[in-house]
């Protein structure tokens, strides 16, 4: 008889201000690593921009590098001796052209192996509202596929920050790629994550009844860059598991998805069922 899965496991997602120093962003995600094995987590996420956060524009163009540049590979090699899955949410992974990167979630599993990758398909060219103004497309190439992929962390949906603002990405993870839990890392504006942070979060992980991990970049980055952090673990009832002590400071948080809890929410709320398909919505509004 095939052993019975487990009925639990336990995530970690961190909570980070990372620079523009590519061996002191690694120094601290090693040092978070440690952390989550000790608390037992099989799988630790880090926000968008986890290995370097440039201080002005352009500057990320300059450590861009392939996914089997020396960046990732000791990514993979910190996985590998700890014998934990990393999530990278968010690496400057070298575009088709010298002024283009892409914003690539990449996701290493126990052994050191890429098991996937997710390009950020929504990238933020928004001027917010008493805040700056950012033009992401000026140097990243939007991404094009949506990427779901099995671990023993259930099966993982990807994104990375501006995407948790088009619920059709997650509509779309939820019942065409039938993700269970959706990463969502993030660099979310100090006014933007005030605004709209937590009940977009609540509402992507209520909405496709999944468990939500949102590690998020968190504070002064440089002279000219905050982020809002409140990295999140939220279950699929919107339910918050996992926080730091406060919004700002460098850490994890772990939380235990229980895969029961995903099948009894949705058995007693079947929403697959009774959501209705594209081409009612198109004849609906005729
Ligand atoms: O600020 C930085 O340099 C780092 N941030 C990023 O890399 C990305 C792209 S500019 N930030 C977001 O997507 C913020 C989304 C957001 O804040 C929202 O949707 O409200």
């Amino acid at each position: 008889m095939a052993a019975a899965a487990a009925a639990t496991v336990r995530v970690a997602a961190a909570q980070m201000t990372s620079i523009n120093d590519l061996s002191a962003n690694f120094n601290t995600c090693s040092r978070l690593v440690q952390d989550a094995v000790a608390a037992g987590a099989k799988l630790l996420c880090f926000p968008e921009n986890f290995s370097f956060f440039g201080s002005k524009d352009g500057e990320s163009l300059t450590i861009a590098e392939t996914l089997d540049g020396p960046i990732v590979h000791r990514y993979c090699s910190l996985a590998r001796e700890s014998g934990i899955w990393l999530s990278l949410g968010g690496f400057q992974e070298k575009g088709p052209d010298d002024a283009h990167l892409c914003n690539t979630h990449v996701l290493i599993d126990d052994s050191g192996n890429i098991k996937s990758t997710y390009r950020k398909i929504h990238l933020f060219d928004v001027d917010v509202p008493g805040g700056a103004v950012y033009k992401e497309s000026h140097f990243t190439t939007a991404g094009q596929d949506i990427v779901a992929v099995d671990s023993p962390m259930g099966r993982l949906g990807l994104t990375v920050c501006y995407d948790l603002r088009f619920p059709e990405l997650f509509q779309q993870l939820r019942f065409q790629h039938q993700a269970q839990v959706l990463i969502v890392p993030a660099a979310f504006t100090k006014v933007t994550g005030e605004a709209h942070w937590e009940v977009l979060l609540r509402a992507r992980a209520i909405e496709t009844q999944c468990y939500v991990i949102a590690p998020a970049q968190a504070g002064k980055h440089n002279e000219k860059r905050e982020c809002y952090g409140d990295t999140l673990i939220i279950d699929p009832w919107g339910k918050i598991l996992g926080r730091l002590p406060d919004r700002i400071s460098t850490g994890i948080t772990v939380a235990d998805i229980d895969f029961s809890l995903i099948d009894s929410v949705r058995t007693k709320m079947p929403i697959s069922e009774h959501r209705k398909p594209l081409d009612f919505w198109k004849s609906a509004s005729l």
